[in-house]
């Protein structure tokens, strides 16, 4: 497995920064005196106050997952041979947040080929559907086993199969937790393996549950050595020392936070690792975005992106390897004990700022508000109008903000709007292989702008940054961008299509940041290769 040179060596945190370093000094001592990391990987769930205390009692088994994954490892092994053995050997995953975020690490990491579905795009989908469906088999992965996304792939995928003469049970795999309606349902459609999840993990802690190991196993990763990494790191985590990396890298981004640096800012410097600030996204996000307060991971294309080389006292830029560029930290070591790392450091970091780690009481807003709209195809199509259009670029503003002029004057104005030390997120519904040039907005705005620029594939970010965005520090602008919908696909006995549940979902969450007085401006692109070309020389014209 690539990204394990330093396997053996567990894993490590440099806080490059010496004034940094001096004030983390601190918080390492007080997490040290109180015990916290021992506590936490004995799984005390006292640990983040009385309010937390229930939830956190149910979500803290992902401490010890590099010891109790293992039976899991034969299991998975013994299901590819046996697919194989027939023919079958393309993985398609579909499941959203931390029901693929890890898988998609770990493949990548391993450099085997995964289909990952988190998307409501119907070309995205599409083209996985193209595939060899002969050969296919796809792993529905659900904690809940009611996530819209995952049941409308896993229902597109069945009547594929079906319609081309393949026994859909047989190639349908589940990962859940006990109980939940889609552990009912494989049972009642005799699909071809049930793997149940340990309940008491949530979904951003859980890589090393099921949720990672059997999509990546089957697709061929080394998920055996991935616990063995954990393994590895997990002792000196859970020590209450001031060399334990986990409290070195909670009591920096504490102290950062403290001090007003209330972005993360991600960049790989040669782990190893393919896109772990992806992963570490959700869990950074989901877990701290909440009351107001938080830390808002950025993550960006490397140590030479702005953001990175020019964050300013409101960002810390970290590296995910070894030291470089403008880090003030670096964490190293192998995937599977940066995982842990993370996780630790994450549920520590939560102590730090009062809030509970183990919730995500704003996601639910934007499900809600896309359920209504759906619900209601009217208001779906309603207020559609936009407020101009300018070549291949439809314009919708939210209350206050502008939408009539040129592109590059609407585009000026809403970038100009971002505060000094707030954040501007792009929110990009569109096909994440297909359009993934989009994802130079990201580059383009953050350059011109000096803010702090997210970049998040919708729905995909509403598990993940989503959370943040809403619960967060409320200082974030909303650049959202929508695209025609080609072929749309009907969702097999459900009243709507992807592509109506894509644009439910955008107008959705658009609603609940304007809610929140948020600026949100959506653009549409009535064509979008041309939309997004018209976008980005907009907005190198308008904004030097
Ligand atoms: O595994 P599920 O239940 O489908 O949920 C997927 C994701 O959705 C969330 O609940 C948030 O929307 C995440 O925390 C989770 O990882």
């Amino acid at each position: 497995m690539a990204g394990d040179e330093t396997a053996g060596q567990e894993t490590g945190v440099e806080i490059v920064d010496a004034a940094l370093e001096g004030k983390a000094a601190e918080l390492v001592a007080k997490l040290v005196e109180d015990g916290a990391a021992s506590k936490l990987a004995a799984q005390d769930a006292t640990l983040w106050g009385p309010d937390a205390e229930s939830e956190a009692s149910i979500r803290l088994s992902w401490t010890t997952l590099h010891k109790s994954s293992r039976p899991l490892i034969g299991e998975i092994e013994a299901l590819r041979t046996e697919l194989q053995a027939e023919g079958v050997d393309r993985v398609v995953l579909a499941g959203m947040g931390g029901s693929s975020l890890a898988p998609e690490v770990i493949t990548g990491t391993d450099q085997v080929p995964l289909t990952v579905l988190d998307t409501t795009d119907a070309g995205q989908v599409s083209d996985a559907l193209a595939g060899d469906l002969d050969r296919t088999v796809i792993v529905v992965s659900s904690k809940s086993g009611g996530t819209v996304e995952t049941d409308s792939h896993r229902r597109i995928f069945a009547k594929a199969f079906s319609d081309n003469g393949i026994d859909a049970a047989s190639r349908i795999v589940v990962v859940t937790d006990p109980g939940s309606p889609l552990a009912e349902l494989a049972g009642k459609e005799g699909y071809r393996k049930v793997f149940l999840a340990d309940p008491n993990v949530g979904g951003r802690y859980s890589a090393l549950t099921a949720f990672g190991l059997v999509p990546a196993g089957l697709a061929g990763a080394d998920v055996a050595r991935l616990l063995d990494q954990a393994a590895l790191a997990a002792g000196s985590l859970g020590t209450d020392s001031p060399e334990n990396p986990a409290v070195r890298l909670a009591a920096a981004l504490g102290a950062a936070h403290a001090d007003g640096a209330e972005k993360v800012v991600l960049a790989d410097t040669g782990s190893g690792i393919a896109g772990f600030a992806d992963w570490a996204e959700q869990l950074i996000a989901e877990s701290t975005g909440k009351q107001g307060t938080g830390l808002l991971p950025v993550a960006v294309e490397g140590p030479d992106a702005p953001g990175f080389t020019d964050a300013r006292a409101d960002a810390t830029p970290v590296a995910i390897g070894p030291a470089d560029g403008n880090a003030k930290i670096a964490t190293t070591g192998s995937l599977g004990a940066q995982m842990l790392l993370w996780e630790f450091a994450t549920a520590l970091v939560g102590r730090l700022l009062g809030i509970n780690p183990f919730d995500q009481p704003d996601v639910e807003a934007a499900k809600k508000a896309a359920r209504s709209l759906l619900d209601n195809p009217a208001a779906l199509e309603g207020g559609a109008e936009p407020s101009s259009v300018d070549g291949a670029v439809a314009v919708h503003p939210s209350d206050g903000v502008t939408g009539t002029g040129s592109l590059g004057e609407i585009v000026k104005a809403f970038l100009g709007s971002a505060p000094e030390t707030g954040y501007i997120a792009v929110q990009a519904y569109l096909d994440r292989l297909d359009d993934a040039s989009a994802a130079l907005l990201r580059t383009e705005i953050a350059k011109r702008t000096g803010r702090q620029t997210t970049f998040g594939w919708g729905p995909r970010f509403l598990h993940s940054t989503g959370q943040y965005h809403k619960g967060g520090h409320q200082n974030g602008i909303f650049l959202q961008v929508t695209g025609a919908v080609e072929a749309d696909l009907a969702v097999p006995d459900r009243p709507y299509t992807l592509g109506q549940l894509q644009h439910a979902q955008a107008l959705g969450d658009g609603q609940v940041l304007a809610e929140h007085g948020r600026p949100v401006l959506r653009l549409h692109f009535t064509d979008r290769a041309a939309g997004l070309a018209q976008l980005i020389s907009a907005i190198q014209e308008a904004v030097k």
